[in-house]
């Protein structure tokens, strides 16, 4: 199946993506939209088996496309100094931001960070963990993963683990660029380190507010063959098929995996 023709790119991004539906619709913790916090908690289980549980380590840490979300380095703040943050528009990095300094009107995460404190063993260790992470994330930086230095202008030294969910098959129109988004954002990581993604399988399109999104029609196997031609050896992938309404979205199954990167 084609991803549809009304590919939303970069512009779509930076004038229609509106943060506050985006975290409202996928990010509210015990409100009506089930399909957001049961698709929530997979990921968060599965960030915790593979951080915490399967010992992903190290220095530093970029996220890429993180969006206006922090759910994904809930566990990875335990295993690494620094983090970095980073997303295409300046509407998701200034929510991001609002967050990071706590500044009033940022979104509540706390029945997320609770919830992950609670898979770590205690719960009461919320606001502890809140700050540990507003520390460890240094910087909050532009990019696009369609360039081949994706934070231009910025540069980093290589980082021991990239971190990427829900933005590559968000960001790419095609098989190609999407293979080509992975090997650029591998330049960023040391051989030798880990790629964890997340990644929604056989999705077409989302919705954030009323505007809808595509999403790159991804199979298993493409997303495999694509690790491999980018220089990744695949350690463990895990896929769960999506048994929740399909309100907001029409994707079939999360995929989560850690990849290593070849040495050169
Ligand atoms: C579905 S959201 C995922 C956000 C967050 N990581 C999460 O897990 O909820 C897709 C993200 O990809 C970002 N994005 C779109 N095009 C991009 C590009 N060319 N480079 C980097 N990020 C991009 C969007 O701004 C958006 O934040």
């Amino acid at each position: 199946m084609e991803s549809p023709a009304s590919f939303t790119g970069g512009e779509a991004y930076q004038k229609d993506f509106d943060p506050a539906a985006y975290l409202k619709t996928y990010y509210s913790f015990g409100s009506s939209h089930c399909q957001g916090n049961e698709i929530l908690e997979l990921n968060l289980r599965s960030l915790f088996k593979i951080f915490i549980s399967g010992g992903v380590k190290g220095d530093t840490l970029i996220d890429i496309g993180s969006g206006p979300t922090i759910y994904q380095l809930l566990s990875a703040c335990e295993n690494f100094k620094e983090i970095i943050a980073s997303d295409y528009t300046d509407r998701n990095r200034q929510e991001l931001e609002k967050w990071l300094k706590n500044e009033p009107g940022a979104f509540d995460w706390t029945p997320v960070v609770k919830y992950v404190c609670e898979l770590e063993g205690d719960r009461e260790k919320w606001a502890e963990k809140e700050e540990k992470l507003r520390k460890k994330v240094k910087q909050v930086l532009k990019c696009d993963v369609s360039k081949s230095n994706i934070l231009a202008p910025a540069s980093l030294p290589q980082a021991d683990c990239l971190l990427s969910a829900l933005c590559l098959e968000a960001a790419c129109k095609d098989l190609n660029s999407y293979r080509a988004a992975l090997k650029n954002i591998s330049s960023l990581l040391k051989p030798g380190g880990h790629l964890v993604m997340v990644i929604v399988l056989k999705e077409t399109y989302y919705m954030v507010g009323q505007r809808r999104f595509s999403c790159l029609y991804l199979e298993r196997e493409s997303v495999e063959e694509a690790l491999r031609e980018a220089g990744y050896d695949v350690q463990c992938m895990e896929v769960t098929p999506n048994r929740s309404q399909r309100t907001f979205s029409d994707f079939e199954a999360v995929l989560s995996l850690v990849a290593c990167k070849r040495p050169a």
